[in-house]
């Protein structure tokens, strides 16, 4: 069982006693190095949370956002701290991803969270971010009774402090809900074979199964339609090279095994 799973109960006395899990409609996994995680299930939707301050990983949140789509699950950026002087800087660097079509909503977790409601309606959904970007911020203002603690981030070593140990699920009304997860520093796809990675890459789709040879790597090959693509300036380069190199990793990773 996962948080976000859904559950039949039946009651015992004063305690409540779960019969079975049911069916999920998503179940969202993340891999280190050493093995594979399940993180949330029946999650819809994924926010994840960055912010010019400290630094992000534009490759981290690509990782996250592949994840999501591999499931099925439509993906949001939430570009916090906007009040930073860096946040245009921070916006461009996001560009890459708000041109295939991913959502950005820009707020201030410590001024008002309101921008990110209507996102968060008829969702689950769940938050993600490396460590001080201000998720826990963002889930105390959402959720003022949830009692989390925010830790003070160092800025000197441009990183965040955990302040977030398990994945907890928040009701926000009748519809919806966030789940909040551990703030995190790696996300390994280890678990996604090459024809789900290409797939996952959601500007790569019209052209998958296009190409000269079927088994195509994207690389060198002659008549790629993906590389064409890049050539044509319709798909970002730096997003096929993302792709190469996980495919390396997931190469790597299969001989070890
Ligand atoms: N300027 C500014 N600072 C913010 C904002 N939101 C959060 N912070 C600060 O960012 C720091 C990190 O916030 P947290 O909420 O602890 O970050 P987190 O992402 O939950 O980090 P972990 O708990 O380590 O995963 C804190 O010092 C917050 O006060 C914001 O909107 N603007
Ligand atoms: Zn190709």
């Amino acid at each position: 069982m996962v948080c976000g799973d859904r559950v039949t109960v039946r009651r015992d006395g004063k305690a409540g006693v779960i019969e079975a899990v049911l069916p999920r409609t998503s179940l969202l996994y993340r891999s280190d190095a050493f093995k594979t995680k399940a993180i949330a299930a029946n999650v819809t939707q994924l926010a994840v949370v960055v912010a010019a301050r400290p630094s992000f990983s534009l490759e981290l949140v690509q990782r996250c956002i592949l994840a999501a789509e591999e499931q099925g699950i439509s993906s949001l950026l939430v570009l916090n701290k906007a009040d930073l002087p860096e946040t245009p800087a921070a916006h461009a660097r996001l560009a890459l991803l708000t041109r295939i079509g991913y959502p950005l909503v820009a707020l201030s977790a410590l001024a008002d969270v309101s921008p990110l409601r209507p996102a968060l309606h008829g969702h689950t959904t769940l938050l993600i971010g490396q460590s001080g970007m201000g998720k826990s911020t963002l889930v105390n203002t959402l959720f003022p009774d949830a009692g989390m603690a925010t830790a003070e981030y160092s800025e000197a070593l441009d990183s965040g402090r955990h302040t977030t140990t398990h994945t907890r699920l928040h009701r926000l009304d009748a519809e919806s809900a966030v789940i909040d997860s551990p703030g995190l520093q790696e996300f390994a796809l280890q678990h996604l074979d090459a024809g789900a990675l290409a797939h996952a890459f959601v500007e790569f789709r019209p052209y998958l199964g296009q190409c000269r040879f079927r088994d195509c790597r994207h690389e060198s090959e002659p008549g790629c339609r993906i590389r064409e693509a890049v050539q044509a300036g319709e798909i970002d380069s730096s997003r096929l090279q993302l792709f190469q190199a996980l495919r390396r990793l997931q190469q790597a990773a299969a001989q070890r095994l």
